[in-house]
């Protein structure tokens, strides 16, 4: 029987894979003690937003000022600065009126309101029924016991610890030639990648003791790339595996492959494999058992978005040598300013006064961030996560359906003036810009003029201011924030900045900022399909078994599976094994797929 050459025929030359271990499910641990933990108080429930937005700053009311003078003196008496920090917030480009602020007022008092129990240990993720408390990691006296104070002190202590123990070479890989560990391979997604891969672009020095790689998919060509890219130093690697759940398949499979990769080289991988998870997970038991290196914990009242200050994002740090006590204190000295119920002196709720102004409330624009710093360059894709998995919800607190969010895209400037800063300008007008702005070029002494009385940073600031003015001419409106440094302390203001950002404005929409109901569709339709494929297999199997072979069309596969109204799925399955050599294509090609009749190359006796 010929195979007919298209882009999904295969090759007869099948593989035969290994039993996985079974797939892994989300385990919760209880709490180990019994909490104070209080709920919201929704009595403060205010006139939904979209009223507000209505009344208030509907797009016909935007009209922004235009005369210079009076600009500069809503500039000045708009602007926020944190002395320590070095940090200011701009917000006299985005439009809102005092009448707007005004009528905002009852809002964030009930936001600041609910911020304080919060952070007292209330229950603010009500689906989840836990607490919320990242900002506890920061500044562990304001936890709500001394149990979850010690939790998190004992882990800062460990973390610096194992971390100062492996820079050092205390802690050395078992067969590796240099002696130490030279590299880390981070495997984990989504909250569990992020945060370190924006704190790493960010902070890591350009020869860091230890560089670091990041596996954060299930793409088996992305993952072989990165260990192609380690060779020989796999023997010298850190495999850091980070999952809050213990059970997100992605980090399972990634794991799975990270380990046939030691395996193929003669490691023994427990050595080098450190797990950061809920206690007793499925991933911190396996680590146990197995022996792993290390063990982390990850708190049940952190979320995967907010959980850079935890061992999540501190132990990648200071394997990188990055200050992690100076990321905690930015991060610390942000937080206490957010604590303010003054608006003008509270950073995070300016911008959510901001966000919803320009979003009316309902997400009604794009938050475009521009960072005019490459190492800030991460960013955008950290907030995307942050911002768009705490507010994209369906149903607010009190259950009405709200299809909440505001989207978040960029990348950095002057570089994005050259892909769609023209579509800013002139465009759709959907979006309001947050540009990122560090005061300082270069580290002192290095600096030199490219031409007369200007550097190549000069530039820069030239271009990002340029580019504020010129959208702001076209009634595009933008914040900025402005840093002098790029420094740990300011890396972790930023976090913290925007961790609360979101907070106050999810209480300002009324909706629940800290789970995401939403995830789980995907993943369960994708273990769906896995289930379908295996079904499809038995039936190619069986078929295949026959003397001689009996070549399926996509029809008898669907009816012998009991999936007809599946064909579409199925076809899709059949048209990927054959891509990847483990399925063949009897007749026809994948281009006209009613033509299609498909084998095994292989019969499997066992199924
Ligand atoms: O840390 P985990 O449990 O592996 O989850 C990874 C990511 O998956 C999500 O749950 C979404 O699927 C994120 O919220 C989370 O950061």
């Amino acid at each position: 029987m010929a195979s007919i050459s298209g882009i999904c025929s295969s090759s007869p030359a099948l593989k035969r894979y290994p039993k996985q271990s079974p797939s892994l499910t989300i385990s919760l641990r209880k709490d180990h003690v019994s909490l104070p933990a209080r709920r919201f108080d929704r009595s403060l429930s205010l006139a939904p937003p979209r009223a507000v937005a209505q009344e208030v700053s509907g797009t016909e009311a935007k009209g922004l000022e235009t005369d210079p003078h009076a600009l500069w003196r809503r500039y000045v008496d708009w602007l926020y600065q944190h002395k320590e920090l070095g940090l200011y917030v701009d917000v006299s480009r985005v439009g809102f009126s005092d009448e707007f602020v005004s009528k905002m007022e009852p809002r964030f008092e009930a936001a600041f309101g609910a911020m304080e129990e919060l952070e007292k240990g209330a229950i603010a993720n009500p689906d989840e029924g836990r607490m919320v408390g990242h900002y506890w990691l920061r500044d562990p006296t304001r936890a709500p016991n001394n149990f979850l104070r010690t939790q998190i002190e004992n882990t800062l202590d460990a973390v610096s610890e194992f971390a100062n123990d492996v820079v050092s070479g205390k802690i050395k890989p078992p067969s590796s030639p240099e002696g130490r560990f030279t590299q880390i391979l981070s495997i984990g997604i989504g909250g569990s990648a992020l945060g370190p891969q924006f704190v790493a672009e960010a902070l890591a020095p350009d020869n860091p003791p230890l560089k670091i790689r990041f596996v954060d998919n299930t793409d088996p060509a992305g993952i072989d790339h990165q260990i192609a890219q380690l060779g020989p130093e796999l023997a010298s690697t850190l495999v850091i595996v980070i999952s809050k759940s213990g059970g997100t398949p992605e980090t399972r499979n990634g794991l799975l492959e990270v380990q046939k990769a030691f395996r193929e080289a003669g490691l023994d991988f427990p050595k080098q494999g450190v797990a950061i998870t809920q206690e007793n997970s499925l991933l911190d038991n396996t680590a146990r058992i197995e022996g792993w290196l290390a063990r982390f914990p990850m708190f049940d009242w952190v979320g995967g978005r907010t959980s850079e200050m935890s061992a999540v994002g501190l132990l990648p740090a200071a394997l990188q040598g990055i200050d992690i006590r100076e990321m905690l204190a930015g991060a610390s000295l942000m937080d206490e300013a957010n604590r303010s119920t003054v608006l003008r002196n509270n950073p995070a709720a300016l911008l959510a006064l901001c966000w919803y102004w320009a979003t009316d409330g309902v997400g009604s624009k794009d938050m475009v961030i521009l960072p005019y710093k490459d190492s800030l360059l991460l960013f955008s894709r950290y907030l995307q996560q942050l911002v768009m998995e705490s507010l994209g919800k369906e149903f607010d607190l009190d259950g009405n359906r709200v299809n909440q969010g505001i989207s978040v895209y960029g990348n950095k400037g002057s570089t994005d003036q050259h892909a769609y800063i023209q579509q800013l300008r002139e465009g759709v007008h959907n979006f309001f810009v947050t540009f990122i702005e560090v005061l300082r070029d270069r580290p002192p002494g290095h600096d030199w003029e490219l031409e007369p009385g200007v550097t190549c940073g000069d530039y820069l600031f030239g271009m990002l201011q340029g580019t504020r003015s010129a959208l702001y001419a076209n009634k595009r409106e933008s914040i900025t924030v402005t840093v002098q440094e790029v420094t740990p302390r300011t890396v972790g203001a930023l976090i913290a900045l925007y961790e609360r950002a979101v907070g106050i404005y999810a209480s300002l929409v009324n909706i629940n900022a800290y789970h995401q109901p939403g995830v789980e569709a995907g993943k369960k339709a994708a273990g769906e399909v896995l289930a379908l494929q295996k079904r499809v297999l038995a039936v190619l199997n069986e078929a295949s078994c026959k003397e001689p072979v009996e070549p399926l069309t996509l029809e008898e596969v669907a009816d012998r599976c009991h999936a007809p109204e599946d064909i579409e799925m199925i076809y899709k399955i059949i048209a990927h094994m054959a891509a990847n050599d483990r399925a063949i294509i009897a007749e026809g090609s994948c281009g006209s797929p009613r033509s299609i009749k498909v084998f095994l190359g292989e019969c499997n006796v066992d199924e």
